[in-house]
């Protein structure tokens, strides 16, 4: 018998809380969706606390502190506020996100390369802390480099421009970068995940990459689950994924 590719499923439950914070309400409840996450097969729970608190607010990241099962990727901009919310919370994995005021969602990933003093401290306080830390980039070389020399042990690749390729061509191209990022961020000891944009039509060919660790999906798992409910949003594309890694 040959053992079976692992493949982790990290679900972000932010559009959950995006939902709530449209209409000010109580519900839906990130944290409702978490747990059911959890039952149906999530390896893992991420939440982006942003600057702005557009869907996740501080109080979801201190409950789910202390009710998930799994563990929480708490998604961060390096700012001293998130730092200060980090050391208190200790979350066991953080990723190290770029943010700017306006945008729709996370367009591009950190410069690890530009400003290598700022991140390694960055990855030292949070280590301190006892959170294993992942920086959320591109899949470019110069950055994959840069992840290594400030001592990240992970690395989060971000498969944005792979998800909103125009043509399959681009697609292609796309998924070889990310492809050839995952290669290079092994060959450099670091544990790679990737994740941004990933749904049912387009995560397969991402969960079959060699030695991919984790993939982080969010937004398409929420809106699939208002159809047919949260935790077979997650059944589904855990079973996707898996299948992916082991064909
Ligand atoms: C960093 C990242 O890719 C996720 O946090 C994702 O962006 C979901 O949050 P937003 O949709 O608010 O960007
Ligand atoms: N880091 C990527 C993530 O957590 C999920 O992004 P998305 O699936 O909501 O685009």
């Amino acid at each position: 018998m040959t053992e079976a590719n692992r493949i982790l499923l990290g679900v972000n439950i932010d559009h959950v809380a995006t939902l709530r914070q449209a209409r000010g309400t109580r519900y839906p409840d990130p944290v409702k969706a978490a747990l059911d996450a959890e039952e149906a097969g999530a390896d893992g729970i991420t939440v982006h606390l942003r600057e702005d608190r557009r869907h996740i607010q501080d109080r979801d990241v201190r409950v789910l502190a202390e009710v998930l099962q799994t563990r929480m990727n708490f998604e961060m901009g390096v700012t001293e506020e998130m730092m200060k919310f980090a050391e208190i919370i200790r979350p066991a994995h953080v990723c190290l996100v770029p943010e700017t005021r306006q945008e729709l969602t996370t367009e591009g990933g950190l410069d690890v390369a530009g400003q290598e003093a700022r991140i390694r401290e960055a990855v030292q306080r949070l280590a301190a802390a006892g959170c294993e830390v992942s920086l959320f980039i591109d899949p470019d070389q110069r950055q994959i480099e840069a992840s290594a020399r400030v001592g990240a042990p992970a690395v989060e690749l971000h498969t944005g421009r792979y998800a909103d390729a125009h043509s399959p061509a681009e697609g292609a191209h796309e998924l070889a970068r990310i492809r050839d990022g995952v290669e290079f961020g092994l060959s450099h000891g670091l544990i790679v995940n990737a994740g941004h944009g990933l749904h049912y039509h387009n995560a397969e060919p991402v969960a079959a990459i060699a030695g991919i660790n984790e993939l982080n999906i969010g937004h398409a798992i929420v809106a699939h689950a208002l159809f047919v409910g949260f935790k077979q949003a997650v059944a589904e594309m855990k079973a996707l994924i898996v299948a992916a890694a082991n064909r």
